[in-house]
């Protein structure tokens, strides 16, 4: 299911965002452990454009809609002040 989380939830997920696993292009991408069980990545956006919340919706809905199996579904987002994430569906390696 598709869901809105809190800035509260992702940074209690992320343990204080302390569970970094990677660094796109877009921003930092940490491990997070939800309280409901769900284990996901959380994309940090830093590129936050003047119209960044409007690029952003766009964007969510789009990626929402997108199913494939070579592409990692999306399980959310996050939208709190000037700060931007997406949670997506963890790969592991
Ligand atoms: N869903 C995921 N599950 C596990 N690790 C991930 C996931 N998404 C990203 N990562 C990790 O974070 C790193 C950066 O990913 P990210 O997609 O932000 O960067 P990128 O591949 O350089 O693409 P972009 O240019 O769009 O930022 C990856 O190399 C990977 O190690």
């Amino acid at each position: 299911m598709f869901q809105k989380f809190s800035y509260k939830e992702i940074k209690k997920a992320t343990e204080n965002f302390s569970t970094t696993i990677g660094q796109g292009g877009f921003g930092i991408v940490y491990k997070a452990h939800f309280s409901n069980g769900l284990v996901a990545a959380v994309k940090q956006m830093n590129k936050v454009s003047e119209h960044g919340e409007h690029e952003f919706c766009r964007e969510i809905v789009l990626l929402a809609r997108l199913h494939h199996r070579h592409l990692v579904s999306l399980r959310g987002f996050c939208i709190e002040k000037h700060k931007r994430y997406t949670i997506i569906y963890l790969i592991k390696k």
